[in-house]
């Protein structure tokens, strides 16, 4: 679970909060999405909650995030990477430098804490089946493909049972299909009851898979709610985020869209409307 409380944040040498504001809870196993246009603050409220803000990054932060029960700013980073993972932008940056298989790599984390071998090597196998990655498992990390090594440091992160994940643009790299499995993998945590806060610009993914949706603008909060309402809100398109493709299509549709009907985010929201008008 995450509690943020009017967290507000400067970045070191600079005189302009980025965050400003920003409430937001969210409850054990909710697969919330964070979509805002460049430059919104969403990479810089991602490192709040997972503490590289301020532990890494330095600054100044006004409120509080709590993860867990654990007030972050004083709690020092070797507790919290137990708590809360963090798969960033670019996972080239991820790899540890200090192992020579992806398997070793996927390993790392639990070898740290001290977790007997055999459960370490269950765990590790489990990941590389669920994320379909068991062929890279003697391979170098080095010699992967950004999106293969998008999956590799989601996977170091799954390894690690973490209570709250914080994914930036987790399949950047990834085509449709390594994006999908992602997604569903994400989806299936809510059954483990990890809390799951995915920065995401494929809005039509986060439309299909994510609970809850809030909107990042100048560092302020300015919308929260299911994907159906905040994806489909006009000002969407205002602050530069747009809409995804079924929104758009019944939009441009006029008449031939159910008078009174909500738009559509997602394709079989667009289906059932449109063979509803027919
Ligand atoms: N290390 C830093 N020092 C000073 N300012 C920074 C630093 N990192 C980011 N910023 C500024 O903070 C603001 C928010 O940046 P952030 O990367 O969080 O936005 P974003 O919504 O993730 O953008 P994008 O979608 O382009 O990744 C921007 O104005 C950016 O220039």
């Amino acid at each position: 679970m995450i509690t943020v409380d009017k967290l507000g944040y400067t970045y070191p040498e600079t005189a302009r909060p980025v965050l400003r504001e920003i409430d937001l809870n969210v409850p054990s196993g909710q697969f919330l999405g964070v979509v805002g246009p460049s430059g919104a603050g969403k990479t810089t409220l991602a490192q709040a909650l997972a503490g590289y803000i301020p532990h890494v990054l330095g600054g100044e932060v006004t409120g509080r995030v709590e993860i867990g029960g654990l007030h972050v700013v004083d709690t020092p980073l070797p507790d919290l990477v137990t708590r809360v993972g963090m798969v960033s932008q670019n996972p080239f940056n991820q790899i540890s430098g200090a192992k020579f298989t992806v398997a070793e790599e996927l390993a790392f984390g639990l070898e740290n804490l001290g977790v007997p071998r055999q459960d370490m090597l269950i765990a590790v196998r489990e990941v590389l089946r669920r994320l379909r990655i068991e062929h890279l498992a003697e391979r170098s990390p080095y010699e992967l493909s950004g999106g293969q090594q998008q999956l590799v440091a989601l996977g170091a992160m799954l390894v690690m049972n973490p209570d709250v994940l914080v994914l930036d643009e987790p399949t950047s790299q990834l085509d449709p299909a390594g994006s999908r499995l992602v997604f569903e993998a994400l989806g299936e945590l809510r059954s483990r009851d990890i809390t799951v806060v995915l920065i995401e610009h494929k809005i039509e993914r986060l439309a299909e898979f994510a609970d809850r949706v809030v909107v990042l603008v100048d560092g302020e909060l300015r919308m929260d709610g299911p994907p159906g309402t905040v994806l489909a809100a006009p000002e969407l398109v205002e602050w530069g985020i747009g809409h995804t493709r079924f929104t758009t299509a019944a939009v441009r549709a006029g008449g031939r869209w159910p008078s009174g009907a909500a738009l559509p985010v997602t394709l079989d929201q667009a289906l059932a409307g449109f063979g509803g008008a027919r």
